[in-house]
């Protein structure tokens, strides 16, 4: 008896060393990180906000790429030019092409659905292609703005004017993001919606009430999704929901689902009344219709793909992903000119000798205006408005760096830091946009739009509504500060890195450009 227990544990001592040697995995070489990681919350609480700020110190401490333990995530953080550069090309960039799926984003982004945050395959690859077509390309654009850009772009300068004209000296005090969000807005949705955005007739009246809805709703989802973000690393908060915000979250996006879903609604009345009255819709009216029409007439075809879900999800999307970003960073560069006046003025003598004074500059006056893209090259270079950009994950076990990244782990990259990287720029957190004129940034690297495959779409459309709004309003107003004290840059938290205090500035008409004026 006293053998037969020999026997059988030797065996099950056996069984298990082989089982052990068999299913063991090479020892991983993580990236190097913090040693000390807390129970349960792993690196969380080492993390301070701006997060970008505390990423960096932990990268200038451990190395170009660092490992965190995020809860029970892994992750990796970027913070060199160099790895960046890896991450995002050949097989590397496809493996970490995926985006993690955070509970706390899940209603607001149809179970991960949306171009932002669906994961990389045909769907993606669907909305992509759907968004670059019917919007984002560079011949959409060019289009755009001999139109609705340069439409939007009189209502907004018309209506500066006015609010000018009605306050004491002719200088308003305006609270500039707001009328910069309105401007964002109504573009995107002429184009998606062939709507036109209503103003009430109050010459101080800064947004459309239009714009105001949706900026409410991004403005009250940011902080729950924000409040609710512990639920991605620890589950339990997620089931207890101490705060409520399971079901303010869903308040507040059914509130938006409705617009849209009342926006496809129209859109889908108006093209049963075109095909009533020229039978089917032929391919060459696309241009004519919006971007939603164009889908629902897709739908037709492909019931399966372009569902009335698909449709929503791609618009509030676009809009929520153009609006903040092209107007939090037409924001900082205000506040940074406001700050230089040197190059303020630098800025409107390169308008007035190019473009003169008896017009509004257009899309072709762009190249014509150097000094100008210069100023929002390194706007978007000091305060890139997704200073991570946006998270990435690994969907295979890979290697960055020659460290090993297991998949499942979420990749960040600090385009913050590698814009303020002292080895590549002289003085890199003077605002100086000399250092983009001729040629002298060649070999520089920047990414405030991500790259490779999940580079951001929008980069044509931004670039082009940045030049022509920071352009008109130079050429239309002169600026000042409100006081003498200079204009706070203190970043807020978030994805969006936004001022911490929106800009107010005072703005007047440019005297030389009254006749201009009048007539927009
Ligand atoms: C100054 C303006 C903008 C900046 C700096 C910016 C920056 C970015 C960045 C950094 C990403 C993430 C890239 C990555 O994951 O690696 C991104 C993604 C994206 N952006 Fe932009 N963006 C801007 C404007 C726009 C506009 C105007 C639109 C469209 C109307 C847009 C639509 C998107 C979309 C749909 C994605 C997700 C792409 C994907 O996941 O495949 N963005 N953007």
């Amino acid at each position: 008896m006293e053998r037969f227990y020999y026997v059988a544990v030797a065996t099950f001592v056996l069984v298990f060393l082989l089982h052990h040697l068999l299913t063991r995995k090479k020892q991983q070489r993580l990236p190097p990180g913090p040693r000390f990681a807390y129970p349960i919350l792993g690196h969380l609480p080492l993390l301070k906000k701006p997060l970008q700020t505390s990423f960096a110190d932990l990268v200038s401490r451990h190395g170009p790429i660092i490992h965190l333990r995020l809860g029970r995530r892994h992750a990796v953080v970027v913070g060199s030019a160099a790895v960046a550069k890896e991450c995002f090309s050949g097989e590397l960039d496809v493996a970490i092409a995926n985006r993690p799926h955070f509970p706390s984003a899940r209603e607001v982004t149809f179970d991960y659905s949306v171009l932002t945050a669906v994961n990389y395959g045909a769907l993606w690859r669907t909305m992509r292609r759907v968004s670059t077509v019917h919007l984002l390309s560079a011949h959409r654009v060019n289009v755009m703005s001999d139109t609705v850009i340069a439409r939007e772009l009189r209502v907004m300068v018309r209506r500066l004017a006015r609010a000018s004209a009605s306050a004491p000296g002719d200088a308003a005090r305006v609270e500039l993001k707001r009328r910069l969000f309105d401007l964002s807005h109504s573009v995107l949705m002429e184009i998606m919606a062939q709507t036109r955005n209503t103003y009430s007739d109050d010459p101080e009246e800064d947004m459309s009430r239009e714009a105001r809805d949706m900026k409410d709703i991004i403005e009250e989802i940011i902080p729950l999704v924000g409040a609710a973000n512990l639920w991605n690393y620890v589950p339990l908060l997620r089931w207890l929901d101490l705060y409520g915000a399971k079901r303010k979250l869903a308040d507040v996006v059914n509130r938006r689902d409705l617009i849209f879903d009342n926006m496809i609604g129209a859109e889908r009345q108006k093209l049963r009344q075109l095909e009533r009255k020229k039978g089917e819709a032929h391919a060459s009216e696309s241009d004519k219709m919006g971007m939603i029409g164009v889908m629902l007439s897709l739908q037709k075809t492909e019931p399966d793909v372009y569902t009335d879900t698909f449709i929503n999800a791609l618009v509030s999307n676009l809009l929520a992903a153009g609006t903040e970003t092209t107007s939090t960073t037409l924001e900082w560069a205000m506040s940074l000119l406001l700050n230089h006046p040197d190059v303020l003025k630098r800025a409107q003598e390169e308008i007035e000798s190019n473009v003169g004074r008896d017009r509004l500059l257009d899309k072709n006056d762009l190249p014509r205006l150097p000094y100008l893209h210069c100023i929002i090259s390194e706007t978007l270079r000091l305060y890139p408005p997704t200073p991570m950009l946006l998270p990435h994950e690994a969907s295979t076990d890979c290697k960055i760096h020659g460290y090993d990244v297991p998949a499942g782990s979420m990749v960040l990259v600090n385009a913050y830091a590698i814009h303020r990287d002292p080895a590549m720029w002289e003085d890199p957190e003077e605002f100086r946009p000399e250092r983009f004129e001729l040629g002298r940034a060649e070999g520089k690297f920047m990414m405030p739009f991500g790259m490779g495959r999940r580079r951001c779409p929008g980069e044509n459309l931004a670039m082009r509504t940045m030049g022509l709004v920071l352009g008109a309003l130079l050429q239309c107003f002169d600026w000042t500060r409100v006081g003498d004290r200079e204009v706070d840059m203190a970043t807020a938290t978030g994805t969006i890195m936004s001022k911490a205090v929106p800009l107010e500035a005072q703005c007047k008409p440019r005297a030389n450009m009254s006749a201009v004026l009048q007539k927009i």
